[in-house]
């Protein structure tokens, strides 16, 4: 049966790939990422110099996800666009996704015009929902904000750019956040990034589990399919067809992916499932897969994508 995906003139053989930060902060997940099942990767966001990010525990497996504030730690840009420079060389007509998450517009706009400048020939994901900088708001959830970096990255990118947004839990928001991306000639929509500021709570000790902001951090893992769902459909109702979603959030087996395409993603990502796991998860999720759409008739992805019936 047919899996491939398509996103800008990309194709991919399988929906598959990481979500950014989970197993591509360094080159040895990097390695593992590029030689696993997965139909493509991306690097963890990047600053334009190296970040410590914040204290630990800041990262912590709960029993239903993860709660994380990392803080944005990061080998900095140079480190990432080197290594796809490199992936590129020695896989010849492969691509992999990189994420930028400047700590201000200048930031953004300097990376970008790197990449614009350079000989990366993948995907940029512009990251506007990091909620773990310290006092620095998240984009995504200021529209004035986010309308403005895309006008500026737009009057001179002209490489495939695509936004990570945060989840949004309003359809006013659905709506003006649609308003605003449908301007602009973007490759795709990432929904969505970790639900902010969470607390998780160990009641035996009677504390918070991860260092930073006083245990506050993002919520990934089975927590977040619902919200996660909801935002893949919302936007792929909303946006023009030449802006494809991808959808991340909860994902744990082929049925968690099936979710996704049925809401309309064309590639689907995992996060705290493979930090839990490792990349093994690509085999397993694609198998669990195929099965599903073996048991169902379906010959190929785009017999159901999108397809999400209303009662
Ligand atoms: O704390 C992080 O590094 C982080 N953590 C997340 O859950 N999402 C993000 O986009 C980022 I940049």
């Amino acid at each position: 049966i047919e899996l491939k995906s398509k996103i800008a003139q990309f194709e991919f053989e399988n929906p598959l790939m990481n979500a950014s930060g989970v197993w591509c902060e360094n080159a040895e997940k990097l390695d593992e990422m590029k030689n696993s099942s997965s139909g493509s990767f991306v690097t963890k966001s990047a600053t334009p110099q190296l970040r410590e990010g914040n204290p630990s525990p800041r990262y912590v497996e709960v029993p239903l996800g993860s709660i994380n504030s990392m803080g944005l730690p990061n080998l900095g840009f140079d480190f990432y666009l080197n290594y796809s420079l490199k992936f590129q060389e020695e896989n010849p007509g492969k691509i992999n996704f990189l994420s930028i998450a400047g700590m201000s517009m200048e930031d953004n706009l300097e990376m970008l015009h790197k990449l614009n400048d350079s000989d990366f020939k993948g995907l940029t994901e512009l990251n506007l929902s990091c909620p773990n900088v310290p006092g620095k708001p998240q984009i995504g959830y200021d529209f004035e904000a986010t309308e403005k970096i895309l006008e500026k990255a737009f009057e001179f990118f002209k490489k495939p750019l695509g936004v990570k947004l945060p989840p949004y839990f309003d359809f006013a928001h659905f709506d003006e956040m649609a308003e605003i991306l449908n301007q602009f000639p973007l490759a795709y929509v990432n929904c969505i990034n970790s639900v902010g500021n969470g607390l998780y709570i160990d009641t035996e000790n009677e504390s918070v589990v991860i260092k930073p902001k006083d245990g506050f951090g993002g919520i990934g893992g089975a927590y977040v399919k619902p919200t996660a769902l909801a935002n893949v459909r919302a936007f792929y109702t909303r946006l023009n067809k030449n802006i494809k979603i991808i959808g991340c959030g909860g994902v744990e087996s082929g049925k968690d992916v099936f979710e996704h395409l049925l809401c309309g993603a064309e590639m689907v990502q995992i996060g705290t499932h493979l930090a839990r796991n490792g990349v093994q998860v690509f085999d397993k999720i694609l198998t669990e897969l195929s099965e599903i759409m073996n048991q169902k008739g379906y010959n190929s992805i785009d017999e159901f994508r999108g397809k999400l019936k209303s009662l």
